[in-house]
């Protein structure tokens, strides 16, 4: 299938009492109604073991509505992450495979050291091949693959980028699913974002329509944040915390000149999460520009006399745009090539250039001269390893998927719902886009 459009994804609902309504995830057994179960080996590993409970009930699920009325319907249910009693695969039976395809993220190495580690450590599994040559969908039409085991991956999460490499583009669905089939693969992981995960959505309705005993699991990443429906994406703490640094630096250069202005523009194509959340955490910001808030500049209520407002009170200002942002404005103003990527994402202007450079030419004569500092962090907040909480947060997505995948489930993606890891099919997790409420933030 090309890129940009979308699977006709089988749907599996459920409806109980009081508007209850379980957005369940495939299984393996829809298409193979006869396979054999065995039992979970965690429940003779002594780190278990021990533990009451410790096993999720295989009618837990999670509601995405936290927030309801005593009359109201309890809305849309996700099934519940975790270890199951049985399981669908021996140990020795699984040949599993990671792919990473789309942009950088931190706490991508992270999430494959910690799939290794799960089968590993926690199903006895020792057949795990990373696609690497080429990176991203295309590694799987290549001869070669690497092997992954806890040694190979032990101080990858230390590392940005990813082990595997990464690439947009060149997604064909036949040629994925033979060679899948071809090498004996059983467990597909795919860490990606939402390009990604409609790709991981096709793989699995093809390895469906070939009757193949294949579980297809996804890990949402973006550095965006804006997948829906999960709480938050890995990396994006990571991301915050870095541009917070770039912010910093920006403030500094701006109040040590005389109606200085700092400029920052942070990543988010079609949703300002970094920006704003940068800003909040920050507080040295003045202004925030986001994708889901149109501005202008010229005018009462524009950017410009907001600039001209900020220097008066001030003598100096931060601004921090997304790279998402104004893009409109852009496009009028820059005659815009319509481009895209490999993947056939649009590709953005440099809003943060644009921006500087309207407000330089803008005359703030009153005011003498206006320094700019462009910060255009981007690509270093992308390619850092992950934090401390990011590092936590993805060994716990790897762990859901590998639990999910030996429970026979496909078809998913996984993350936290509320607080609890859930597994999400497809159709869900790629039908919505996430973007904040449409008010402008920043304006102080
Ligand atoms: N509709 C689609 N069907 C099949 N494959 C797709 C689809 N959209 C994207 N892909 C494939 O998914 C991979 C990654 O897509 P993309 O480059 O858009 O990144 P992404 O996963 O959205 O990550 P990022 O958040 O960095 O943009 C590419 O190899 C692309 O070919
Ligand atoms: O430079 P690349 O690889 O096209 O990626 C840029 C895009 O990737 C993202 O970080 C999403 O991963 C967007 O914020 C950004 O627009
Ligand atoms: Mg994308």
């Amino acid at each position: 299938m090309a890129d940009g459009g979308c699977a006709a994804i089988n749907t599996k609902i459920e409806e109980g009492e009081g508007g209850y309504i379980l957005e369940d995830v495939p299984h393996l057994t829809d298409y193979l109604p006869s396979l054999l179960t065995y039992p979970n080996p965690l429940q003779d590993n002594p780190a278990y073991s021990v533990v009451k409970q410790y096993f999720v009930d295989v009618d837990d699920t999670v509601a995405q509505k936290i927030v309801v009325h005593k009359n109201g319907d309890r809305g849309i249910h996700f099934r519940r992450a975790g270890p199951r009693q049985k399981v669908y695969f021996k140990s020795d039976e699984v040949h599993a495979c990671i792919v990473t395809c789309g942009g950088l993220c931190p706490g991508l190495n992270t999430v494959i050291r910690e799939i290794v580690c799960g089968l590993h450590y926690m199903y006895g599994v020792s057949k795990i091949i990373g696609i690497d040559f080429q990176g991203g969908y295309m590694g799987f039409y290549s001869k070669n693959t690497v092997t992954l085991t806890p040694k190979v991956v032990n101080d990858i999460h230390k590392r940005g980028g990813t082990v595997l490499g990464t690439s947009r583009g060149g997604h064909d669905t036949s040629k994925i699913v033979d060679s899948i089939q071809d090498r004996g693969i059983n467990q597909v992981y795919v860490i990606g974002g939402d390009g990604t995960q409609k790709g991981a959505a096709v793989i699995y309705e093809e390895v469906r329509r070939r009757g193949l005993k294949v579980s297809v699991a996804g890990i949402p990443k973006t550095i965006d944040n804006d997948i829906p429906v999960i709480d938050r994406s890995f990396g994006f703490d990571t991301a915050v915390e870095e541009a917070q640094r770039a912010i910093n630096a920006a403030h500094v250069e701006a109040e040590s000149t005389e109606n200085g202005i700092g400029v920052v523009k942070l990543m988010g194509r079609y949703s300002g999460f970094i920006a704003m959340y940068a800003t909040l955490a920050s507080r040295d910001v003045d202004c925030c520009l986001i994708p889901e808030s149109p501005f202008f500049l010229e005018g009462k209520g524009g950017l410009f006399q907001f600039i001209r407002k900020r220097l008066k009170e001030n003598g100096h200002m931060v601004i921090v745009i997304a790279e998402g942002a104004g893009q409109d404005l852009l496009t009028e103003s820059m005659q815009s090539m319509g481009q895209q990527d490999a993947s056939g994402n649009k590709q953005l202007q440099d809003v943060g250039f644009w921006i500087s450079h309207r407000i330089k030419v803008h005359t703030f004569a009153d005011f003498g001269l206006t320094v700019m500092i462009v910060a255009d962090p981007t690509y270093m907040i992308r390619a850092i390893p992950g934090n401390a909480s990011d590092n936590v947060y993805c060994t716990l997505l790897a762990q859901s998927a590998v639990h999910g995948a030996m429970a026979g489930y496909t078809g998913f993606t996984c993350g936290p719902v509320n607080g609890r890891h859930s597994y999400i099919p497809f159709n869900v997790s790629i039908a919505l886009s996430l973007s904040l409420s449409p008010s402008r933030i920043g304006m102080k």
